[in-house]
């Protein structure tokens, strides 16, 4: 990603304490970095430190106790059409069928398309999600992994500028996994967007991001950004470059090193 590029998404200076009831307790410390103009950056940390806070902050449903996050400039102030979100689950509304729930984005006033070609986009997504044959289907009669297929489908057809995802291939198995992972590529080399990744797989950020923020144990704090160095497109055969093993590696022991931090934090606190 050249330099140049307008920065999108800013953290700046961002923590967060969640009231409990020993008092509050600081999920996010002191949080800063920039996301560009068309650049993928994922997160990643251990479980509970935070990431996901950090993303409810950028979509407006969480507000920083001190510091502000700018999207464009502007302090994010609440929920908007820009921000196309994906959560692990519960991303489809159960009441409407698979065409409907596609569909849905693309009527609601903000991004209002018309008709004709409102069609065209709900069977381009059905298509690209193997969802075709289910378009009359209503969600519950629908696999785990065509679900999550759904709930991708719904955000990438509004076309938003922002994608921000949390796990959102987590439930789905290897191979359907990987194939998400081709696709979403794919979406963005055509769509060109700015994309937040919340994952546990050290090897998906790797495969997907520009760049890679690792967190530390909670409260999140940046312990490193990692500049990712293969260009796009990518294809699956990068998993086996010698320079993705060593990288992999590396973003593997940082992890496990903050989860061990975790793990001494909790037994101080059971002292
Ligand atoms: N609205 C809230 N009110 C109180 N506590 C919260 C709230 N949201 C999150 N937390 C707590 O903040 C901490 C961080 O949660 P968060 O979901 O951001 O972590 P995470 O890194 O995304 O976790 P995981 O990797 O397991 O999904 C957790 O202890 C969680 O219980």
């Amino acid at each position: 990603m050249t330099p140049q590029q307008p920065i999108r998404i800013s953290f700046d200076h961002v923590s967060v304490d969640f009231p409990t009831e020993h008092g509050p307790m600081r999920v996010l410390d002191d949080v800063s970095f920039d996301i560009r103009n068309g650049e993928f950056v994922s997160i990643i940390g251990p479980s509970g430190c935070g990431k996901t806070t950090m993303m409810n902050i950028v979509g407006g449903f969480v507000q920083p106790t001190s510091g502000q996050v700018l999207l464009d400039g502007k302090p994010v102030a609440a929920p908007g059409p820009d921000r196309g979100v994906i959560f692990q689950e519960y991303g489809v509304f159960p009441w409407l069928t698979v065409r409907q729930n596609i569909e849905f984005g693309l009527k609601l006033s903000a991004s209002r398309v018309p008709a004709a070609e409102r069609e065209e986009i709900v069977q381009r997504y059905m298509l690209l999600m193997g969802l075709s044959d289910f378009a009359g289907h209503f969600p519950k009669h629908l696999s785990g992994g065509m679900r999550q297929r759904l709930a991708i489908a719904r955000a990438y057809a509004v076309r938003p500028e922002f994608l921000l995802m949390d796990e959102p291939f987590g439930a789905l198995d290897a191979q359907t996994r990987s194939a998400m992972q081709d696709l979403l590529l794919q979406v963005l080399q055509s769509d060109g967007k700015t994309v937040m990744l919340i994952t546990h797989s050290v090897e998906e950020a790797i495969y997907l991001s520009s760049r890679i923020v690792v967190v530390t144990a909670r409260p999140a704090r940046i312990r490193t950004v990692i500049d990712v160095p293969f260009g796009y497109p990518r294809a699956e055969n990068l998993h086996e470059a010698p320079r993705f093993a060593e990288l992999r590696a590396h973003i593997r022991d940082l992890v496990m090193q903050e989860y061990a931090a975790q793990a001494r934090q909790a037994v101080r606190m059971s002292d």
